[in-house]
Order: structure tokens, then sequence, then C-alpha cells
């Protein structure tokens, strides 16, 4: 029988999740041992001195030593290296765990490093560290643990108030490979494409308001975020490959037939892209986001005339889901919020016939928007490419 008072978390990586998880799960009455770089020790002991319940140490080998249920929260493309170093002092009999966003490359690094006698149970919080936790996804993996274990890993991080989502490691990184990377990928894409126009979106009246708000500040979300966070994911998860790859494709595509004018051609594939995923979400439910949702977020002035835009970004990617035959409610159990937002905005734009009709229009007669859906087709194209090589290079290295 455990004895929870007696129960102490490690937490190896003290950054942005890191804090998150040390505050809040002490803040719940549990003790934490926790640690960054050696280099970091003095600061973090700074940083923590009032809160009695976080005690520091200067490496991860003296938390895994000292810890019951310990979790890595580093960068993604250094948990091999990183368990390598503390996994084999890990206390007799703990667990342990990690949040980065691809479990596959994780688990096999836990597998391959920690002692027989050691559970694993990870996790992944489905949103950023200023996110509040209560009610987004938490995604579990049990992986090798007891019931009781489990029920341990499950009561500590109960405190977040998350939803529970249990997946095995492959299960969440082919879904965080449909939700995440092509989510990703499309917003730098746009950024990069509004970086080569040398334009802030945002001073442009045909990017202010409704559909492009969000695009602008999910872009900017994902840029202010650290590189290693969407790198990792893109590059790391086997899975994701594919799904960037369809995406420029989709993209180059739909492209081609907007400026060669193909409005049939354009038309049909829209339309049965658009019925593929949407069609059986019947008119009957509500829309993911309203039109005062959508306005309120603005950071320049709302014309009073909207521009009228194809979209090349949205109608890609509703494409792409239906080249590669995914359901994207599907995956809602296990979704961040900008996944959340972008489902919101193409189930917008496809769900409203005037407004589709609109866009074939706009896509097929207007020249407004040629130069920055240029600019965006060679990100996506580029961007796809360098996850191509990067990943081979990791996997055979
Ligand atoms: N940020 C987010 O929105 C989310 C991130 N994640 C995942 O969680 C993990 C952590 O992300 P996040 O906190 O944002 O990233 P951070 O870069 O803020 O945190 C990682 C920390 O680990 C430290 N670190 C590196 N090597 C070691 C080591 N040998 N021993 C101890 N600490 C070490 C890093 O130091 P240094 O900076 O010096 O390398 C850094 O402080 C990542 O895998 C990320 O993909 C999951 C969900 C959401
Ligand atoms: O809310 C956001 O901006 C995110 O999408 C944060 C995020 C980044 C990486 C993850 O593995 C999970 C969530």
């Amino acid at each position: 029988m455990v004895d929870m008072d007696k129960i102490v978390v490690g937490i190896i990586g003290m950054g942005d999740m890191g804090k998150m998880y040390a505050r809040r799960i002490s803040a719940a009455g549990w003790s934490v041992n926790a640690c960054d770089k050696p280099e970091k020790y003095e600061a973090l002991t700074q940083e923590f001195a009032n809160n009695s319940s976080i005690r520091l140490y200067a490496d991860g080998r003296l938390v895994s030593r000292s810890s019951d249920v310990i979790l890595y929260s580093v960068e993604a493309e250094a948990i091999a290296h990183i368990v390598s170093l503390y996994g084999p002092s890990t206390k007799q009999g703990a667990i342990v765990g990690g949040q980065t966003s691809c479990k596959e490359i994780e688990i096999d690094a836990f597998r391959k490093h920690l002692p027989e006698d050691v559970q694993i149970v990870s996790c992944h919080s489905l949103h950023g560290p200023k996110i509040d936790p209560k009610g987004q996804p938490l995604v579990l993996i049990r992986e090798r643990a007891s019931d009781e274990s489990f029920a341990l890993v499950e009561k500590v991080l109960s405190c977040f108030g998350s939803k529970h989502v249990y997946l095995t490691a492959q299960e969440h990184d082919r879904i965080t490979a449909d939700t995440q990377a092509v989510t990703h990928a499309a917003f730098l894409s746009m950024g990069t494409a509004w970086h080569a126009n040398n334009q802030f979106p945002w001073e442009m009246n045909r990017y202010v308001g409704g559909i492009e708000n969000v695009k602008c500040n999910i872009m900017l979300r994902i840029y202010s975020n650290k590189w290693h966070v969407y790198a990792g994911l893109a590059i790391l998860n086997q899975w994701a490959k594919k799904q960037i790859r369809q995406y420029a494709e989709s993209v180059t595509e739909l492209f081609k037939l907007m400026l060669g004018g193909h409005r049939e051609e354009l038309e049909k594939r829209i339309r049965t892209a658009g019925e593929a995923v949407f069609g059986t979400v019947g008119n009957q439910r509500e829309l993911l986001l309203r039109d005062d949702v959508l306005d309120r977020y603005s950071l320049g002035n709302v014309p009073k005339k909207r521009t009228r835009n194809n979209h090349l970004s949205l109608l890609a990617m509703v494409d792409c889901w239906w080249k590669l035959g995914i359901v994207p409610y599907d995956h809602m159990i296990c979704s961040t919020p900008p996944f959340r937002l972008w489902l919101g905005v193409t189930e917008y734009l496809f769900r409203k016939p005037q407004l589709l009709d609109e866009i074939i229009d706009t896509a097929i007669e207007d020249n407004t928007f040629r130069s920055d859906d240029l600019e965006f087709t060679f990100a996506a194209r580029v961007g796809s490419a360098a996850v191509v090589l990067s990943l081979g290079a990791f996997h055979k290295s």
C-alpha cells in the first residue's frame, strides 16, 4: 500500500511546462523535487525560494534517485540523451513519464535506459503553459505499470482538472500528426509568406476581421512559442511527414487550378473534399465558432467592408484531410486550442454555402491575394521539404 504522504514527484526540466507542472502539483499538496541543467540551479533556487514544497536539485540524477513519480519535461530531440544520463539512477520501483509531444521516441528512450523494475506512465498536456489546464485534454499512456501505480499517476495529475484521454504511444503520435503537425505547418507557412512580402497582416485591411483574425492571432501565437516545440513535433513524429507533405501538395494543386482559371475542376474538388469532411456533421449541429467571437480579437480596426479572400490555406486543409481520409472531429478528444480554432474556421467556411460560393468565385476571378498565395505555396513546399529531409536524417542517426 502506497503511503500518499511520502510520495515525492520529480520534475526534470524546469522550462515553461516543467515550472507549470511543479507549481500546480506542489499547490495540490505533493512534495516536488525538481531540476534543470546544473547551471540554472542557483537561479531556480532563488525563483522558488518562497515555495517550501519544491526542492531544487543540481541535476536529474539527484532528482531520479529521490523521487517516486518522475516526469521529464525537456526538449523532444534531447529526450533520449537526457534519459540515458539520469534514467539508470531512477529510484527502485519508481514510475517515470515525460511531457514531450512525441511519445514513440520518448517511450523508446525509457525502455532502453530505465532499469526493469521502473514503471512507465507517460503524459502529454495538450495546451501551452499559460493556459488553464482545467477541461483541456491530458493524454495518459500506460506503457508498463501496475494498476496501483497508474492510479497514483492519475491522482497526482488530477490537480490539473484536465480531461484524461487514454492512448498508446502510437495512437497518440498518429493523432497529433493529423492535428498538431499539419496545423502548425499551415500557420508557419502563413508567417513565412507575410514575411516574404514584407507585410504585417494586422496593418492591412484585408487581413483584419472574421476568419483573418484567427489566422493572424494563431500565427503569432505559434511563432511566439519555443521553436523546438513545433520542430520537435514535425521532425520527430514519424507520422507527421505524410500529413505535412500532403498539405503542401494540396496547396500547390489548388493554387494551380486557381491560376489556370479551371473553375469546374476547382469547384468539384473543393465540394467533394468538403462533403467528405463535413458531410456527416449535419446542419443541425451548431458551428464551433460564431461571428461575434471571430471579430472580438481583432488586431486592427475591422473595416466596414470585408475584402473577399479565396482562403487557399483553409481550402487546402480540407483537401488534405479528404486525401488522407482524416475526419478531424474524431480527433477532438486529443486536440489543442489552435487545432480547435483551425477546425472552427474551416468548418465556418464550408458550412456557410454563400461564403463557399463566394470563395470559389474569388479564387477564379480575383487577383488581390495572388502574390500572398504564391509566397504561401512556396512556404508550404519548403517547409514540407525541410521536414522530410530532417526526419530522414533524424531516424537514420
Ligand atoms: N510549450 C508548450 O506549449 C508545450 C510543450 N510540450 C513539450 O514539453 C516539453 C517541455 O517544453 P517547454 O517547457 O515548453 O520547453 P522549455 O524549453 O521551456 O523547457 C525544457 C527545459 O529542459 C531543460 N533541459 C535541457 N536539458 C536538460 C537536462 N539535461 N537536465 C535538465 N533540464 C534540461 C531546458 O534547458 P535549455 O533551455 O538550456 O536547453 C529547458 O529549460 C517539450 O518536449 C515540449 O515539446 C508539451 C505540451 C505543450
Ligand atoms: O496552445 C498552443 O499554442 C499549443 O498548441 C501548445 C502546444 C504545443 C505543443 C504541444 O505538444 C501541445 C500544445
